[in-house]
């Protein structure tokens, strides 16, 4: 397992809080801001059809982040922690004259030269990167809400990778409006609120050694996710191999319904 091992090996002393917290923050090393894709977006070698690619299939993560949420708060009896934990539902969907995360991206889509249905419909989301966002909402729906709290922490790595298309985007994209980055602004903030929770409600719950390395793993396979949608989006639309691609194609964005 190389360089997962240490999350496996049984010891019987806790780590001190602090201690915990930087082991959970270490996985940073493993955050899809690494990936090939990310770097290849960020350097600007993507082109349109690589981001209209990647918008759309990122728009299913989207999408199901409140249906996540929504199952969290319907594993929690605890009605303080409801009260913190919906906002981030109403961050996506928006409430009376916030229109929310989802609309933003759906702008961020439009800017790309996609139209609303091409989101909506879901048309262009590779078979890898649905099963890697229905395993996190799958996750989520079977997890305690601790745990699955827990799992949402790769966002302590989100506020960077969302700086970095704010800073990035314009100078090498300038095909796409710098009104339509708005989501990316916008969950600079929300993320740092959702970690302050995430991160109180993960120290405080996994204690021992053995829940504190099951904290750890559950953090990994949320990495897993993200690096996963990264990968079949790169099969797709770096190395030329979507799904069926014996077929042949003769569109610029794989769709399902070939
Ligand atoms: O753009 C990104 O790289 C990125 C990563 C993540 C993440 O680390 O899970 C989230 C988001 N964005 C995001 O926008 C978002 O709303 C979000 C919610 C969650 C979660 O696990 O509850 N992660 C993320």
């Amino acid at each position: 397992m190389g360089m997962l091992d240490h999350e496996y090996q049984a010891s019987s002393a806790p780590l001190s809080t602090s201690e915990f917290e930087n082991r959970l923050r270490e996985k940073g090393h493993l955050y899809h801001i690494h990936h090939p894709f990310h770097i290849a977006m960020h350097q600007g070698r993507c082109s349109k059809t690589q981001i209209r690619a990647w918008v759309a299939n990122r728009f299913y993560y989207q999408s199901n982040i409140p249906i996540k949420d929504a199952a969290v708060l319907a594993n929690c009896m605890d009605q303080a922690t409801r009260r913190e934990w919906v906002q981030r539902i109403l961050d996506h969907d928006g409430r009376g004259e916030d229109p929310g995360g989802i609309a933003a991206w759906i702008h961020l889509g439009e800017a790309c030269r996609l139209s609303r249905e091409d989101l909506l419909s879901h048309r262009y989301v590779l078979p890898g990167v649905r099963f890697a966002v229905d395993a996190y909402v799958n996750f989520a729906r079977r997890a305690t809400w601790q745990e699955a709290a827990c799992s949402s922490l790769t966002e302590m790595f989100a506020p960077e990778i969302h700086q970095n298309r704010l800073d990035s985007w314009p100078r090498h994209y300038p095909w796409i409006d710098t009104n339509a980055l708005g989501y990316f602004r916008k969950r600079l903030s929300e993320a740092r609120r959702d970690v302050d929770h995430g991160l109180s409600v993960t120290l405080a719950h996994f204690r021992s050694a053995e829940q504190q390395r099951k904290a750890l793993n559950i953090l990994q396979f949320k990495l897993d996710i993200l690096w996963c949608l990264l990968d079949a989006i790169s099969m797709a639309y770096v190395y030329d191999r979507p799904p069926y691609h014996h077929l042949g194609r003769d569109q610029e964005l794989w769709s399902h319904s070939v």
